[in-house]
């Protein structure tokens, strides 16, 4: 299903909007969103799991209006949200913190214990499950964020840069867990990293400057890099075609 931002405006601070009148839609299956630092990514990721509301617009996926009070709820139990940072919660193991997010999304504590485990093992932390959270690797960690996602069944879910600061290893243990989970998950996926897109995605987004700048499939996006680029800078080419980042 798509998620659909319709006639979206939004502003941090009045007179300054990061958003203005952003109509835009993204398909099912797996999305990566790019774009220069500032873009509005970020923004658009927390508008897209109801954490910010736009000024004006609406945002819906799946028949559910994210921004309407009667149905917010629904929304935020379809849709599951990983921020730039994942904590450990003090005190709790990782299945209890699996568990506490999906009580938060409001199943019941005996729901999400047992769902708990299910979330675990997708994101291979099951042998890890009585750890304390604080115990956990950074690639451990942002795995742990993805089971608090999928714990209530969300069928959506937006991570915001999974793979800052995490060596090769464990980013390439992240796309093999997006590219299982993504059978029964839509995954939108902000990042700086350019690398293995064609590995996992079946839509590329650029953004800058709060507007869409590209929105193709992952081939037509690479054939926007020059012939002559090699096959693994093809992905920077195409990007840089788009974007003129600061130096
Ligand atoms: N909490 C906030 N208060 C005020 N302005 C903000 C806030 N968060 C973001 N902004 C501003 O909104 C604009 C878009 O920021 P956003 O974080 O969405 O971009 P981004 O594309 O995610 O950037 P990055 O790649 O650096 O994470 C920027 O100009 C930023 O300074």
């Amino acid at each position: 299903m798509p998620l659909r931002y319709i006639n979206c405006t939004f502003a941090y601070r009045a007179h300054h909007p990061v958003l203005t009148s952003l109509s835009v839609e993204f398909p099912p299956g797996c999305t990566v969103l790019l774009g220069p630092n500032g873009a509005g990514k970020s923004t658009l990721m927390l508008l897209g799991a109801s954490v910010l509301a736009p000024n004006v617009g609406r945002v819906t996926w799946g028949g559910l209006d994210g921004c309407s009070r009667r149905e917010r709820k629904s929304y935020r139990r379809r849709v599951g949200w990983l921020p730039q940072h994942v904590s450990p919660v003090p005190g709790l193991t990782v299945r209890e913190q699996a568990a506490y997010a999906g009580w938060l999304k409001g199943l019941s504590k005996r729901e999400a214990w047992d769902r708990s485990a299910a979330a675990l093992e997708r994101v291979r932390l099951t042998e890890l499950a009585e750890r304390r959270g604080h115990e956990l690797s950074g690639g451990q960690l942002r795995r742990l964020g993805i089971a608090q996602t999928i714990v209530h069944q969300a069928e959506l879910v937006l991570l915001d840069e999974p793979t800052a600061g995490l060596d090769p290893v464990q980013r390439g243990v992240f796309r093999d867990l997006v590219a299982d989970l993504s059978d029964t998950v839509q995954f939108i996926v902000s990042t700086h990293q350019t690398e293995d897109l064609a590995d996992i995605y079946d839509t590329v987004m650029v953004f800058d400057h709060g507007t869409p700048v590209f929105q193709g499939t992952t081939r037509e996006f690479f054939a926007l890099a020059s012939a002559s680029s090699s096959p693994d800078r093809r992905a920077e080419d195409a990007y840089r075609s788009l974007v003129r980042g600061e130096v």
